[in-house]
């Protein structure tokens, strides 16, 4: 099979990726690109996290793999997929892994890695009967998105914690909302729905007063890695800024999510930062859906959380519980002290 590509082709496709927004319009475009040529039969693009975990009953922590597929689904229910036995033998020292050969020299698969960016490590998986050339051809390909990604990862994420930062909340959190305006939740304390929470270390100034911003930094880390560590494979972590976090939790109900982020608060409390030792967090949270606005939402969950700080601080408050009892007016009426 001839690569048949021209000179034309390949400047069209690098236009059409560096105009892309951000990375999920980035990424979609280019596996539109690949689905273009022709002699590729499957891709997907994977984000592989590594991370630390103790297992049920085991003292040590183990590596573990952690991988999601593009497009994350969040309305899909993906603790049953497996997609470690692709990944889990490959070497990490090499950026391009192939089938081996048949007897014309084809290779059916091959994996590229993206590595280098501040967010995650990702993979190209291709599918089809690949020659020398094609793999030259498909390695270009690679190295033109894989600078992309670099681009776009430093503008989405955060420095310090790697997570996802407040522009990339906004357009996620527009996502989500869309998606609940064609699918409207019922009830929503007992149907599977989304909840939008924005997550405040206590009392964080005394920690950078006491123990300098350095610590503060330390902390700030250590608590975006037990984040990650809490929440499922299918909620969405974003640095706020300064000591807020946000998370968007998927497929829970309220009684779910309320447990969900309690269970967060508890983690953290009984946490013993090095140095700093025992800090708490306050949490609001609300339910999104399709008809308000993203920034309304954001504000709900803003206004329980000054509640919460503003009743002992170290708890959960739902804003749908507080604005029974209390008018909206006086709840942007709370003092921090
Ligand atoms: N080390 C560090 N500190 C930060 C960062 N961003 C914000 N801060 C600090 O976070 C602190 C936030 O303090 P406040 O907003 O007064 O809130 P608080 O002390 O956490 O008190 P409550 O939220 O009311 O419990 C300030 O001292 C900021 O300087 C950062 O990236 N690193």
């Amino acid at each position: 099979m001839s690569l048949n590509l021209t000179v034309q082709q390949v400047f069209c496709w690098s236009i059409q990726l560096t105009v892309q927004q951000d990375y999920q319009a980035l990424t979609y475009k280019f596996l539109d690109i690949l689905d273009e040529i022709t002699w590729i039969d499957n891709s997907a693009i994977y984000e592989i996290y590594h991370h630390e975990r103790k297992k049920t009953g085991e003292t040590k922590t183990v590596p573990e793999l952690l991988i999601k597929r593009f497009p994350l689904d969040f309305t899909r229910n993906y603790e049953e997929e497996d997609h470690n036995s692709l990944f889990a033998e490959l070497d990490h020292s090499t950026d391009l892994h192939l089938s081996p050969p048949d007897e014309s020299g084809l290779h059916a698969w091959a994996i590229f890695s993206i590595r280098g960016s501040c967010g995650p490590e990702r993979a190209i998986h291709l599918e089809g009967a690949f020659n020398r050339k094609m793999i030259e051809l498909l390695n270009n390909l690679r190295e033109m998105y894989r600078n992309l990604v670099i681009l776009h990862d430093t503008k989405e994420r955060d420095v310090l914690t790697k997570l996802p930062n407040r522009q990339s909340l906004d357009a996620r959190l527009l996502q989500v909302c869309e998606h609940y305006s064609d699918y409207q939740i019922i009830d929503k304390s007992e149907e599977k729905s989304s909840w939008i929470a924005i997550l405040d270390i206590d009392h964080f100034k005394r920690v950078n007063d006491d123990f300098g911003h350095l610590y503060g930094d330390e902390v700030l880390l250590i608590f975006s890695q037990l984040m990650e560590k809490c929440f499922r494979y299918n909620d969405f972590l974003f640095r706020f800024g300064g000591e807020e976090f946000v998370v968007i939790l998927n497929l829970a109900s309220q009684e779910t999510a309320i447990a969900a982020f309690n269970r967060f608060r508890d983690v953290v409390a009984n946490y013993t930062f090095p140095n700093v030792g025992r800090i708490t967090v306050s949490v609001g949270l609300t339910h999104v859906d399709g008809r308000s606005m993203p920034t309304t939402q954001l504000d709900h969950a803003d206004k329980a959380l000054y509640y919460a700080k503003d009743n002992g601080r170290n708890r959960v408050v739902l804003y749908e519980d507080i604005s029974i009892f209390t008018d909206d007016n006086d709840l942007s009426e709370i003092e921090l002290f």
